[in-house]
C-alpha cells in the first residue's frame, strides 16, 4: 500500500519523541533511584574515575583521559561496565552513595556532556565539547561517567523527518515515489543467472570464490534501478557480497560515486577494512577515536591532517594543543580566562579551514562511508550519490536510513529481517500486546509496570496512529510494499555445523539455506588441543529441564523478601527479569566439561540468554574462566563462538514464556554457534509458549544429544566443586 510521505513523517516525528522521551525518563528513573555501583552494575555508569590527562582531540574537541581511581583497583584494570565507545555521556564529580535522591538535571549542572571515544582495559577517552569544560571535572576529585540519551542521532532523524514532511510533492524523486510506493519499481529481468546481462560486457568477477546465491545478488543489484534488498541469513557472507558490489559497480560506471552506510561504527568499519586493499579513492567519515585503528587512515579527520590542504589545518591544531598544556600550568584564574578565549578563538579558525579541507577531500572521494546518522554531518551536506548502500538495514530505524537515503537516485540494502530490529525503548499506547512483548530495553528486557507507568507520567505523550512503531524497519516495510521481487537472498552459510542450520532454516527460511562444504561437519574435537569427550563430539545437544526441579524465580520476588528482612524499598535494576538457579548449575557444569574436561578455549565458549538477571547469576564464571563470554541475546547479534551454551530461563506451570516467544530473537540465540550449540531448557514450559517453540523442542528431542539432568546429584556435585 503506498504511504504519503507527510503522514510517514510526521508519525516517525511523534515515534522518536516518544523513544526519546523514554531513553530521558529512564535514565532519570535510575539514575534518582540506584547508587553509583548499582548504575555501573546495571551497565549505565562507571564510577571511581580519576582523571589521567587532557589534549586536543579530532575537531578540536577535548579529550578528557580518565582510569581507575588508585584507591579502588589495585590492577590498574577498569571494573566491568557495559560502557561503550560513541555513548553520549555525562562526567561529573562522583557523588557520595547515600541514600540523597539525585537528579539528573542536578547532575548535568554539575558535569559536561561528552562522547566516549576510545574504551581500553585500563583507560578511557571522553570527548567533552565546549571551551573550558575540561575544568569542571580538573583536579584530583573521583569523578564518574553516566550513560544518557543520545541527542545527536534524535536531532538528526528528527531533522530528516521535519524536512521530508514539508517537502512539496514535485520535490519527490523518483526514488523516493518508489520507496512509499507511490510508483512501482523498474522492472528487472527475472532471470539473471548469466554475467552477460548485466552491463555492457561480461562481469568480471574480482573475488572467484562467490557462491552463485551472492553473484546472483550481485547481479540483481547491479541491474535495479532504485531498489535492492540483499536478504543475508547468519553467516551468508552478506558484508562479502557487498565488497564486490561495491568493486562492480565502480566497473560498470567509473564515474558513480557510492555512500556506504551501516547503523553502527562497526558495521561501517568493517567494510572499509575489506575494501581498503582495493585501493579505490575512499574516505571514512565520523569521530575517529571511534573507528578501528586500521580504518584510521581512511578516516576524513587523518586525511585533513596528512594531506596537502591539511597543512595549514595541522599548525592551528599545533597552537591550540599547546594552549591546552599550558592551563594545567596555570594558578591566576585570570591568566586562565584569557587562555581559554584564545582557544575559543583558534577552535573557529580551525573548524573554518577544516571545513575547506574536507569538502575537497570529500569530493576526490569515488565512495564514502558513514554510520547513517554520520551522514548526515555538514561534510555531506549538499553531496548527491548514485547508490546508496545500507549494511545492516534490518538493525537500523527508518527515520536513520533517511538520514542517508535523501541524497540517493537508488538504493541497496543488506540486512535480515527474521533477526531481531533495532531495540525501541518506547512503548507506545498504540502499539499491541504483541509488539510490546517484542520490546526489549537496554537491559536487553521488557519494561517494567512502573517504567512505562513513570514515562507517561513524566510527558505529554505525542499522538500516535494506532499500529504504527519504530520496529517496523524499511527493509520490513519494503518487503510488505513491494514483495519479494526486489529481494535476493544469500543461501550458503559459513558459520554453523549442518546439525545447527538445520532448524532455522526449515522453520525461517524455506529450507533454503545449504551449510558450506568447509563448515557443514566441523566439530569442537577437530580444533587443535581439543580432546575428544561427548561435550566436544555432539554439534547440538539439549539439556532439557522438564519436570518442574529446576524453577525460574523472578528477581522481584527475591528482592521482595529481602526487601521485607531489611526494610528497604528499592526496585531491582533488572525489572522482572528471571532467573533459574538450577539451569545457571547446569551452565557452570557444561562450561567445565567443555574447558577442563575438553581442553576448548575458555575465549570460544559463549553463554547466552535472553535475560539479564540469569547472567548477572552467571557472572562470576567470568573470573572462572577469564576469556568466556556472557552476553544477552541481543548483545549477541552479529556474533559468533565455536561454542554456545543457550540458557532459556522458563520453568513454570502456566507455560509463561515472555519474550523467549520472539521467534527473530530465538533465531539470533541458536544461530550465533559454529561447531557447538547446547540449549539448556524446560521443553514442557516451552512447547506451551508458541508453535515455532513446540516445533523447535520436538526437533531437538529428535537431533539433539538429549540430557536429562537429574538435581540431586548435580547438587552433590556443585557442593563438591565449591570445596574443592
Ligand atoms: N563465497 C565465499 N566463499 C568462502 N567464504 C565466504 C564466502 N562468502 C563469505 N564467506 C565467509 O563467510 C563468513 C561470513 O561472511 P561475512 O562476514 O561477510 O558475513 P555476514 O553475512 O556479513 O555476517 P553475519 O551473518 O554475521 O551478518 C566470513 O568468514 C567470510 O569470509
Amino acid at each position: 500500500m503506498a504511504v504519503d510521505i507527510p503522514t510517514f513523517a510526521s508519525t516517525q516525528i511523534s515515534l522518536l519523541a516518544a523513544e526519546l522521551q523514554a531513553e530521558v525518563d529512564e535514565t532519570s528513573m535510575l539514575v534518582s533511584l540506584h547508587s553509583p555501583s548499582a548504575l555501573q552494575r546495571a551497565g549505565v555508569a562507571l564510577t571511581n574515575l580519576a582523571v589521567l590527562s587532557q589534549r586536543t582531540g579530532l575537531g578540536g574537541k577535548t579529550v578528557v583521559e580518565l582510569g581507575p581511581d588508585g584507591a579502588f583497583s589495585s590492577s590498574g584494570d577498569l571494573p566491568e561496565h557495559g560502557i561503550r565507545s560513541g555513548d553520549i555521556v555525562l562526567l561529573a564529580e562522583q557523588p557520595a552513595a547515600s541514600g540523597k535522591k539525585r537528579e539528573v538535571k542536578e547532575l548535568e549542572r554539575k558535569g559536561v556532556k561528552g562522547v566516549v571515544t576510545r574504551v581500553g582495559r585500563q583507560a578511557l577517552g571522553v570527548a567533552v565539547g565546549e571551551d573550558g569544560e575540561g575544568e569542571v571535572v580538573g583536579g584530583d576529585r573521583r569523578v564518574w561517567i553516566v550513560k544518557l540519551a543520545d541527542e545527536v542521532t534524535w536531532k538528526r532523524m528528527n531533522g530528516t523527518m521535519e524536512k521530508m514532511a514539508k517537502m512539496a510533492e514535485g520535490e519527490y524523486s523518483y526514488f523516493m515515489r518508489v520507496l512509499f510506493g507511490l510508483t512501482t519499481p523498474s522492472p528487472v529481468p527475472e532471470d539473471l543467472s548469466k554475467d552477460e546481462e548485466v552491463g555492457e560486457g561480461k562481469i568480471k568477477w574480482f573475488d572467484t570464490s562467490l557462491n552463485e546465491s551472492q553473484k546472483d545478488a550481485i547481479r540483481f543489484a547491479l541491474k535495479s534501478q532504485e531498489i535492492a534488498l540483499i536478504h543475508g541469513p547468519p553467516g551468508t557472507g552478506k558484508t562479502h557480497t557487498l565488497i564486490e558490489l561495491i568493486l562492480q559497480l565502480l566497473a560498470l560506471n567509473p564515474n558513480s560515486r557510492i555512500l556506504v552506510c551501516g547503523p553502527s561504527n562497526i558495521s561501517v568499519d568493517n567494510i572499509v577494512e575489506r575494501l581498503s586493499p582495493h585501493k579505490i579513492p575512499l574516505i571514512r567519515l565520523g569521530h575517529p577515536a571511534r573507528l578501528l585503528p586500521s580504518v584510521l587512515n581512511h578516516s576524513l579527520d587523518v586525511l585533513t591532517r596528512t594531506s596537502e590542504a591539511g597543512a595549514i589545518v595541522k599548525d592551528v591544531r599545533a597552537e591550540m594543543d599547546a594552549k591546552q598544556a599550558s592551563i594545567r600550568k596555570t594558578r591566576s584564574g585570570k591568566e586562565r580566562k584569557a587562555i581559554y578565549a584564545d582557544l575559543k578563538e583558534l577552535r573557529k579558525e580551525y573548524r573554518q579551514r577544516e571545513k575547506k579541507c574536507v569538502s575537497d577531500l570529500v569530493a576526490k572521494s569515488k565512495v564514502v562511508l558513514a554510520t547513517l546518522h554520520g551522514s548526515g554531518g555538514y561534510q555531506l551536506r549538499d553531496e548527491k550519490f548514485d547508490v546508496v548502500i545500507i549494511d545492516e538495514a534490518s538493525q537500523a530505524l527508518e527515520a536513520q536510513c533517511w538520514v542517508a537515503l535523501l541524497s540517493a537516485k537508488k538504493a541497496i540494502c543488506a540486512g535480515d529481517h527474521l533477526q531481531l530490529p533495532p531495540t525501541i525503548k518506547s512503548l507506545n499506547s498504540s502499539s499491541s500486546s504483541k509488539t510490546s512483548s517484542k520490546t526489549s530495553s537496554t537491559s536487553g528486557e521488557k519494561k517494567t509496570a512502573k517504567t512505562k507507568k513513570d514515562t507517561a507520567a513524566s510527558s505529554t505523550p505525542p499522538t500516535i496512529p494506532k499500529g504504527a512503531t519504530l520496529e517496523t524497519t524499511l527493509f520490513d516495510r519494503l518487503l510488505s510494499l513491494h514483495g519479494p521481487k526486489i529481494k535476493r537472498m544469500l543461501t550458503t552459510q559459513y558459520r554453523m555445523h549442518e546439525s545447527i542450520m538445520r532448524f532455522p532454516s526449515d522453520e525461517l527460511y524455506e529450507g533454503k539455506l545449504i551449510a558450506a562444504e568447509g563448515v557443514k561437519a566441523r566439530l569442537l574435537n577437530q580444533l587443535p588441543d581439543v580432546r575428544d569427550v561427548d561435550e566436544t563430539r555432539e554439534p547440538l545437544i539439549f539439556i532439557d529441564t522438564q519436570g518442574g526441579d529446576f524453577p525460574e524465580k523472578t528477581e522481584d520476588e527475591e528482592e521482595e523478601e529481602e526487601k521485607k528482612k531489611k526494610g528497604v524499598t528499592k526496585r531491582s535494576l533488572y525489572g522482572d527479569s528471571k532467573r533459574n538457579e538450577g539451569e545457571a548449575m547446569l551452565v557452570r557444569e557444561h562450561v567445565r566439561c567443555l574447558v577442563e574436561d575438553g581442553g576448548v578455549r575458555a575465549e570460544d565458549v559463549a553463554v547466552v540468554s535472553p535475560y539479564n538477571a540469569q547472567l548477572a547469576l552467571l557472572a562470576p564464571l567470568k573470573e572462572q574462566y577469564p576469556g568466556i563470554e556472557l552476553g544477552s541475546v541481543d548483545g549477541f547479534q552479529g556474533r559468533e563462538k565455536e561454542a554456545v551454551i543457550v540458557t532459556l530461563v522458563r520453568s513454570n506451570s502456566d507455560g509463561e514464556v515472555g519474550f523467549l516467544a520472539e521467534k527473530r530473537r530465538l533465531n539470533v540465540a541458536m544461530t550465533r554457534p559454529k561447531r557447538s550449540l547446547t540449549v539448556i531448557g524446560d521443553s514442557e514450559t516451552v512447547k506451551k509458549g508458541s508453535k515455532f517453540l513446540k516445533k523447535w523442542m520436538e526437533f531437538l528431542e529428535e537431533n539433539a544429544d538429549l540430557r536429562y539432568p537429574d538435581l540431586a546429584s548435580l547438587t552433590a556435585a556443585a557442593a563438591a566443586a565449591a570445596k574443592a
